[in-house]
């Protein structure tokens, strides 16, 4: 029931989840997910690549592009270190909503700021509104033709150092061609493919991780 996915994927996790409990919610969402109705989660598989990112990088300031039902948003702040923090945007207010309330659940509120709108129009704005210098990792998983101008955007405004690193979702379905030539190209960039499928399905599907060198 509920009119949209993300409405009916909050409404299984309120029913199926134990609140304050993020692995639950994570689980809960997995299942819906693989057994009921499918959703562009980064999922079980790219979420274990992931979190192994995200333990291994252990950031203070992190940024997601694109929140969707919060999700990943919720996988990543249960593997934050304390007074780290993550960023995460959403472009659709129904989404965000729905995020907010995922993110709640988990119990993960208090590591996770949820900002509403474009990413070109916010990511101008992070060093001021959020009194940040970089991020350490950001997970790019929103629109796909937005991954490159986002990065060079990101580059211009400063927000990533030497040894920023960048993970995106979906390199190779739906795929983003013009930002996987860019990182693999640009000698600013150390860039590795970790080969995986679609959520919740066996279509190929990959994270790419790319460091950035200044
Ligand atoms: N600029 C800006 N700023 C901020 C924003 N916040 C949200 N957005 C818009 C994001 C809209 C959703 C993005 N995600 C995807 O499109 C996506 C799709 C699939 C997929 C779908 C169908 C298939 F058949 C196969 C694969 C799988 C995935 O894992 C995906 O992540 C923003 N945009
Ligand atoms: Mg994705």
């Amino acid at each position: 029931y509920g009119s949209t996915r993300p409405e009916r994927i909050l409404a299984e996790v309120k029913r199926k989840a134990t609140r304050g409990d993020a692995r639950s919610v994570v689980d809960t969402i997995d299942q819906y997910c693989r057994h009921q109705e499918w959703a562009m989660n980064v999922g079980d598989e790219k979420g274990t690549i992931l979190d192994s990112i995200v333990c291994e990088v252990k950031p203070r300031a992190m940024l997601e592009l694109g929140t969707y039902c919060g999700y990943s948003a919720v996988r990543i702040a249960s593997l934050l270190p304390p007074n780290s923090r993550l960023i995460t945007m959403e472009f659709n207010p129904v989404f965000a909503a729905i995020a907010r309330q995922v993110i709640a659940w988990a119990g993960v509120e208090d590591k996770v700021v949820l900002i509403e709108g474009p990413s070109g129009d916010w990511i101008p704005k992070m060093k001021k509104e959020f009194g940040l210098t970089s991020f350490d990792l950001v997970f790019l998983d929103h629109w796909k033709d937005c991954y490159l101008p986002d990065t060079k955007l990101m580059e211009e405004c400063g927000l990533l150092r030497t040894g920023s690193i960048l993970v995106a979702d979906n390199v190779i379905c739906p795929g983003a061609p013009d930002y996987l030539e860019y990182v693999r190209g640009s000698p600013r960039y150390e860039s590795k493919y970790f080969r995986s499928h679609l959520e919740y399905t066996t279509v190929e599907d990959g994270i790419e991780k790319s460091v950035f060198l200044g």
